[in-house]
């Protein structure tokens, strides 16, 4: 395993590293040539268009597809071994429960089948939405069959957490309070979490660390701050025709021109010269740029970069 040496960073264990993982459907490529680290103890946002292979890619973690190229290790085990089944956990969108079992019983279940279970920890979301333990989850509301699924999920004390667009069916209240739940878990658990979601202003605050992917192939990856200063945003007047060179020197990742206004995000590769107004992006502002832009030159920071066998890193 990688022992995730970044630039200046400390050694830090890996709790996903993918190698050139890819994965072919008869359609196509929904993943191709992904190489990124996620170091342990990070919350990470997961963001990409639809179609992106964003599940594809959890799906693969999960050990619920094999890559059609490339490997994926789990806390540097194999994602169908028994250690990367015993630390992480799964959270699809939708949520796999028997409709006939009382969500007493589906807790029990996770009893049985997980060896570190915490049932307080389980209990405790369930009750905290006012879900009747003697209910049946067919009876269930689609949010209240979510908590649960958290509830099984937290109650498995896993040390990664793999949510796919975990929050969609829920009500802004209740995604508030499962995302304070979620944070707190994970601060007190060191738990690493890799979350999928559309919802950018959520993400910016929880998110600490970033894997967007478009078009099947990897964008950013790394540290949200990071990530955001290597970005500014560039706002001044146009003189003349197509951008001004004092932009396109710089590594461009989005230009627009209304009027006589240029806005652009890019990543400076220099001092910056000329009359621009120079802003560095929000969270937002930075993953719309992308989304919008899905083949922007990808830009993987030094502790989400994997190392081949000789210390070379490798190219995502
Ligand atoms: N079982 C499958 N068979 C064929 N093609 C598939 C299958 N699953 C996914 N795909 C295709 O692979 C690509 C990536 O899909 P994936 O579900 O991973 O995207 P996503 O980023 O999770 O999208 P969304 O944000 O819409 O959930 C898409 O083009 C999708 O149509």
């Amino acid at each position: 395993m990688s022992n995730g040496m970044g630039l200046g960073g400390p050694a830090v264990e890996s709790a996903i590293e993918a190698h050139g993982l890819g994965k072919r459907y008869r359609r196509g490529w929904a993943l191709k040539d992904c190489s990124f680290r996620l170091p342990t103890g990070r919350i990470c946002g997961l963001v990409g268009p639809n179609g992106a292979g964003k599940t594809t890619l959890l799906g693969i973690a999960a050990n619920l597809l094999e890559p059609t190229e490339g490997t994926l290790r789990v806390f540097g085990a194999a994602p169908e071994s028994a250690e990367a089944n015993r630390r992480g956990a799964f959270l699809a969108q939708e949520k796999p429960l028997f409709r006939r079992f009382t969500v007493e019983e589906t807790l029990r279940m996770g009893r049985e089948l997980n060896p570190g279970w915490d049932q307080k920890a389980a209990e405790d979301i369930v009750r905290a939405g006012n879900v009747p333990l003697g209910a049946k989850i067919g009876t269930l509301s689609g949010g209240q069959r979510t908590r649960v699924a958290f509830a099984l999920a937290f109650g498995k004390r896993p040390d990664l957490l793999l949510l796919d667009e975990p929050m969609s069916d829920l009500d802004p209240l209740v995604r508030h309070e499962l995302m304070g739940t979620l944070m707190a878990e994970a601060a007190e658990h060191g738990t690493t979490v890799l979350m999928s979601s559309h919802m950018l202003t959520e993400l910016e605050n929880v998110c600490d660390y970033l894997v967007v992917i478009a078009a099947g192939g990897l964008r950013l990856a790394g540290e949200v701050d990071e990530l955001l200063a290597a970005h500014t945003l560039l706002t001044g007047a146009k003189a003349g025709e197509g951008l001004p060179r004092d932009i396109t020197r710089h590594t461009v990742v989005e230009s627009r021109v209304s009027g006589r206004q240029v806005n652009a995000l890019v990543r400076p590769d220099g001092p910056i010269d000329g009359a621009w107004q120079t802003d560095t992006p929000n969270l937002e502002e930075l993953l719309l740029a992308y989304l919008r832009v899905p083949d922007a030159p990808p830009l993987i920071s030094p502790s989400a970069q994997v190392t081949d066998r000789a210390g070379k890193a490798v190219a995502a």
